[in-house]
């Protein structure tokens, strides 16, 4: 599997010595914060459980491929700055958008979608703090209604998207350095 891309840096205020001076921190990716693979597999393993028993959902992805809750791991990984196993093993950003083209979703079942997945992140574990979980709602919306828009009868997508990336809307709590106030 191929290696995670290098995480970023970012200068943060710290306080010391009643001062505030900067320090350059290593900001994690959201995918090591969530867990890394593991813990996207127990999320949609978790959350397509519910789909497939879903009265709103469940019609929609009756003939799901098995490998189907594998497979949103491994997209939602590699967005959130893990391997880049959807775009190398499985067609990247065209076979994803390829799969919604046609589907008319609609915005109560996209609604449905949203609210099922955040139940799956706490049943599954992932973690709860405010600056990863506004990341993850952000995505999940954002991501969401393009799955809508792109869905409807005559959307043209662009097969040439490249892969989104997403990443923190505030930076994650990091921890004190030595000598700190
Ligand atoms: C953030 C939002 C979403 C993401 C990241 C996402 C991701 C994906 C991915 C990666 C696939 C293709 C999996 C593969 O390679 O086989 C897929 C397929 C599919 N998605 Fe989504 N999706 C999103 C939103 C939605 C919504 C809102 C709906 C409907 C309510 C939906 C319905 C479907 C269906 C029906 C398929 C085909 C399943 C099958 O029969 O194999 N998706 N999605």
């Amino acid at each position: 599997m191929a290696a995670s891309p290098p995480r970023t840096t970012r200068y943060v205020l710290v306080p010391r010595a009643a001062r505030w001076w900067t320090r350059r921190v290593s900001v994690p990716t959201l995918y090591e914060w969530a867990g890394g693979a593991p813990a996207f597999e127990r999320l949609f393993a978790a959350f397509y459980v519910k789909v497939r028993a879903d009265p709103e959902l469940g019609e929609l992805f009756r003939d799901m491929d098995p490998g189907h809750p594998r497979h949103v791991a491994a997209w939602l990984g590699e967005v959130f700055g893990g391997p880049k196993a959807y775009s190398e093993q499985r067609g990247g950003h065209a076979h994803m958008v390829g799969k919604h083209v046609g589907r008319a979703i609609t915005e109560r079942q996209r609604r449905r979608w949203v609210e099922l997945l955040q139940d799956a992140a706490d049943e599954a574990g992932l973690p709860a703090d405010p600056e990863f979980r506004a990341a993850f709602t952000g995505y999940v919306e954002w991501g969401s209604r393009m799955a809508v828009l792109l869905s409807q009868p005559g959307a043209t997508p662009d097969p040439h998207e490249p892969m989104p990336t997403w990443t923190w809307v505030l930076p994650p709590w990091q921890p004190p350095g030595d000598g700190d106030a």
